[in-house]
């Protein structure tokens, strides 16, 4: 199987800590399967709304479809502690399904002692509270529902927004103690019309915030690791920010839109906010633990923070005394804004989908995947309408095989090689014909951009000179020992010397046009090794 690097240097660092590093299969073997879901409780509320499948009484609507299979599903919101729920169903359990808004902490020591789990499924997104190096080293897949609540919480930072801006919350708390102060609200009252709001991270949910904002008339700024492509950028009307500490003391308002890493653990420490302008309003959805925690109380408390507003902490549900409830200048709730009634359907749906894949032993959209199968990379697609990837390390394909192998387009991964395909040809465009000079005799060079695809999905294939010929539309051909090259961050497939182009018998599929998988693109990513 391809490893990546990445994943082996992950293994051979657990390798003592006892962590098996074989590989679990994704895919589902027959018979009966531990499903363990772990969702908040919803107690008087859980039948009020049909749709509340979030909850740990709604079960994410799938109970009757899991069980009709033959399968076992518990929930419990019960994670935390020795004696708790989750804990009677680790050693057995073939799949767990958590969720960000009641996390439960899938820890390496959790993971070594789950010798059946195959699957982590998180209903939501954001798997920051599964190990996941860990989770790499014994070979687990981990995914989450991808792009399920990135309205969901662009509308909430919205929302934040406004109500730091308009100092909204203490008007709101001076109505319900019966009080009338205009003046206590106003002095600090904005519009926000004018101002600069700058995104820390902008993929699904920061393209969408930077959208919805567009119409507020505000200077927008945005830093990521990747620069958005212009058309979005002009969409938006953002302005790319390279340098996180050059963007930051220029924003009345900073919204954060990035994962919980390594990287990004408490990248807003006691110098970075020093940094941020005298009264800046922070909004921070995206994990807790992005922030000092007590470095965000000192500056609201002397007001160099002039307004925090999240709903994410740590560790989660946030303990009675945990300081963000008590400082001033904070408008704070439980994780909330991506289990709208919308979201927890959206993201059903998602589990539902790759369990139903997981059984078939069909891969998962490749979007959803965090850690596969032990590699620890992910491919995290950035999009709202152009496509990116990040692509963790190299994968190495070390080949063992001499009996042909047939596989999938679907299969197709980045850095990959020796693959033998059956595939129809959708199209084929020349893109290059010219007599090239070599030496004495002038030789033929024929270039020709061709879709070919079969049942799960299509990608371009590179054909060089004779094979332009035998790339004929609705023609179905076998490909031996092709390669992926990358083309612009994108898969091509190609066959070079060591394979060929053959014609064949019409195959019977039909091309799945749907999933055009050189229309991802991959980011590579320099992995750390420690
Ligand atoms: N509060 C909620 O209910 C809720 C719901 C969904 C997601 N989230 C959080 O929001 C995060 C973002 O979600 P998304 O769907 O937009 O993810 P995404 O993967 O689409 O975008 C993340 C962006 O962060 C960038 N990034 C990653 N590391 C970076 C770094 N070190 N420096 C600069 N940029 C970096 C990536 O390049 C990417 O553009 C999630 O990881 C999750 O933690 C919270």
């Amino acid at each position: 199987m391809a490893m990546k690097r990445a994943a082996s240097t992950t293994i051979q660092a657990l390798a003592s800590s006892g962590i098996s590093s074989s590989t679990r299969r994704l895919h589902a073997s027959p018979g009966s399967k531990k499903i363990v879901g772990v969702f908040y409780k919803g107690n008087e509320y859980a039948s009020m709304n049909p749709n509340f499948v979030g909850c740990a009484e709604g079960a994410l609507g799938i109970r009757d479809w899991l069980e009709s299979k033959g399968h076992q599903y518990i929930v419990t919101d019960d994670k935390d502690g020795p004696d708790c729920e989750l804990e009677k169903h680790i050693h057995d359990m073939h799949v767990l399904i958590p969720t960000p808004f009641h996390p439960a902490y899938l820890t390496a020591e959790r993971i070594k002692r789950a010798k059946n789990l195959q699957l982590v499924v998180t209903a939501g997104i954001g798997s920051d509270h599964v190990d996941l190096k860990a989770a790499a080293a014994a070979g687990l897949t981990v995914a989450e529902v991808t792009g399920s609540n990135t309205v969901s919480v662009a509308e909430d930072q919205l929302m934040r927004i406004l109500i730091l801006t308009r100092n909204f919350l203490p008007g709101y708390r001076q109505v319900v103690n019966g009080e009338w102060n205009v003046a206590a609200i106003a002095y600090r009252a904005y519009d926000l019309e004018g101002k600069t709001v700058g995104t820390v991270g902008c993929g699904r949910i920061g393209r969408l915030l930077l959208q919805r904002l567009k119409p507020f008339n505000c200077n927008l700024l945005y830093h990521d690791r990747i620069k958005m492509d212009p058309e979005l950028e002009n969409q938006t009307g953002a302005k790319f920010e390279e340098d996180l500490d050059a963007m930051l003391p220029k924003c009345d308002v900073v919204v954060t839109n990035l994962p919980l890493t390594e990287k990004t653990k408490e990248m807003f420490d006691k110098e970075r906010i020093a940094k941020l302008k005298k009264g800046v309003l922070i909004v921070n959805n995206s994990r807790g633990a992005l922030m000092d925690t007590q470095a965000v109380v000192d500056a609201c408390s002397s007001g160099h923070i002039g307004g925090y507003s999240g709903d994410v902490w740590y560790p989660q549900p946030a303990p009675k005394d945990h300081p963000w409830r008590y400082m001033p200048n904070q408008a704070m709730t439980p994780h909330i804004s991506g289990t709208t009634i919308d979201a927890q359907l959206r993201y059903a749906a998602g589990v539902k989908d790759m369990l139903d894949r997981y059984f078939k032993g069909e891969e998962f959209p490749p979007q959803n995947y965090i850690v596969k199968e032990g590699m620890y990379t992910s491919f995290r697609k950035l999009n709202l309408g152009s496509r990116f990837a990040v692509w963790l390390g190299m994968a190495e394909t070390k080949s063992a095989m001499r009996k042909p192998v047939f596989t999938k387009v679907d299969q197709l991964r980045p850095g990959t090689t020796g693959h033998n395909l059956t595939v129809k040809v959708v199209s084929a465009n020349m893109v290059v014909q010219k007599g090239r000079p070599d030496g004495p005799q002038v030789r033929q060079m024929r270039i020709a951009e061709c879709l070919i695809g079969d049942e799960t999905g299509t990608i371009l294939f590179t054909a060089r000179n004779d094979q332009v010929d035998l790339m004929k539309p609705d023609s179905t051909v076998i490909l031996r020992n092709a390669k992926i090259d990358m083309f612009k961050g994108s898969m091509r497939l190609a066959v070079d010397k060591w394979g060929r182009v053959e014609v064949t018998e019409p195959a019977s599929f039909t091309v799945n046009e749907e999933n055009n998988l050189s229309l991802v693109e991959y980011e590579l990513v320099n992995v750390v090794e420690e």
